[in-house]
């Protein structure tokens, strides 16, 4: 457990664990989040990801919309640690990620004042990042993401729908890599900031137009949004692969820390 961050900010922080989707690009099966990872659902590294900060003192869980009392037999069964006294909720989630934080957001107590998000997708995220975005928010910034540079470079296509699906895309530009960031979760957000942001634009995620992350509708509010160094282990599970590679992380922890 990591002492960089103590519990002397101004009101608590909560951790908001969208964890609804159905992951689908992982392939068919049990719903992403409630996967195993060395034994372990997904949800539960994650959910003892944000307990590990001591800054984090309510953790909320967004389950799929049918699945919270599911998720809340498995968090039963998988508990903190005796002395870990975080609170965690579970809540019933929405059709697009948006909508699971916007519905999380809406089971914070009062005294919540600063906010993460964390995908239940990213669940090897060390504490030392979960930290640094708190501190970050604690030292005044209104949002903060946890990012890595690029190793690829990137190009911007025209996409092919309709009948052309299939086809080779052309290439319309290539953004300049220095300038771009591959960004992770824990988001981090002053609490009234991040509540303004998904009210305001809540029907945008009901209409298609939603955004991919929190902090993208911070930044359509006008708001700044800051980056701190993201980690390497917090990728997201998405594809078969990313198992594989958690797996690994996994299995090096256990060697290096006897875990
Ligand atoms: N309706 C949704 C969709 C996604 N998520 C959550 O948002 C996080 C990031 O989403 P992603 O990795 O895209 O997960 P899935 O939507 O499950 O994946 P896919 O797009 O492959 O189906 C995940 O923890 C996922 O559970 C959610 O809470 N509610
Ligand atoms: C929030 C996020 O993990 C930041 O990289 C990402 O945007 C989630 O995207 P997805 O489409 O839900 O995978």
């Amino acid at each position: 457990m990591s002492d960089r961050v103590t519990a002397d900010a101004p009101g608590r922080t909560a951790a908001v664990i969208p964890a609804a989707g159905r992951g689908v690009r992982l392939g068919p099966g049990t719903p992403k989040a409630l996967r195993a990872l060395n034994g372990t659902p997904m949800l539960i590294h994650a959910v003892r990801a944000m307990a590990a900060s001591r800054a984090v003192s309510l953790v909320v869980v967004v389950a799929p919309p049918d699945g919270a009392a599911e998720v809340r037999n498995l968090l039963d069964e998988h508990p903190l640690a005796d002395h870990d006294p975080t609170e965690v909720l579970v809540v019933p989630g929405g059709g697009t990620r948006q909508e699971s934080v916007r519905l999380g957001l809406q089971a914070l107590t009062d005294d919540i004042t600063t906010v993460l998000v964390h995908d239940a997708a990213r669940p090897l995220v060390p504490v030392d990042t979960v930290d640094a975005v708190v501190a970050a928010v604690h030292d005044g910034a209104p949002a903060v993401v946890p990012a890595l540079p690029l190793a690829d470079t990137v190009k911007q296509v025209e996409p092919r729908t309709g009948d052309a699906a299939g086809e080779p895309e052309p290439v319309v530009g290539t953004p300049e890599r220095a300038l771009l960031r591959a960004v992770q979760t824990p988001q981090g957000f002053d609490r009234a900031t991040l509540v303004a942001a998904h009210e305001k634009f809540a029907s945008a995620a009901r209409e298609g137009e939603g955004a991919t992350d929190d902090a993208g509708l911070v930044e359509r509010l006008g708001t700044e949004v800051v980056v701190v160094p993201g980690h390497e282990e917090a990728f997201k599970v998405t594809r078969p692969l990313d198992l594989v590679l958690a797996e690994a992380v996994l299995a090096r922890r256990r060697a290096n820390d006897g875990f």
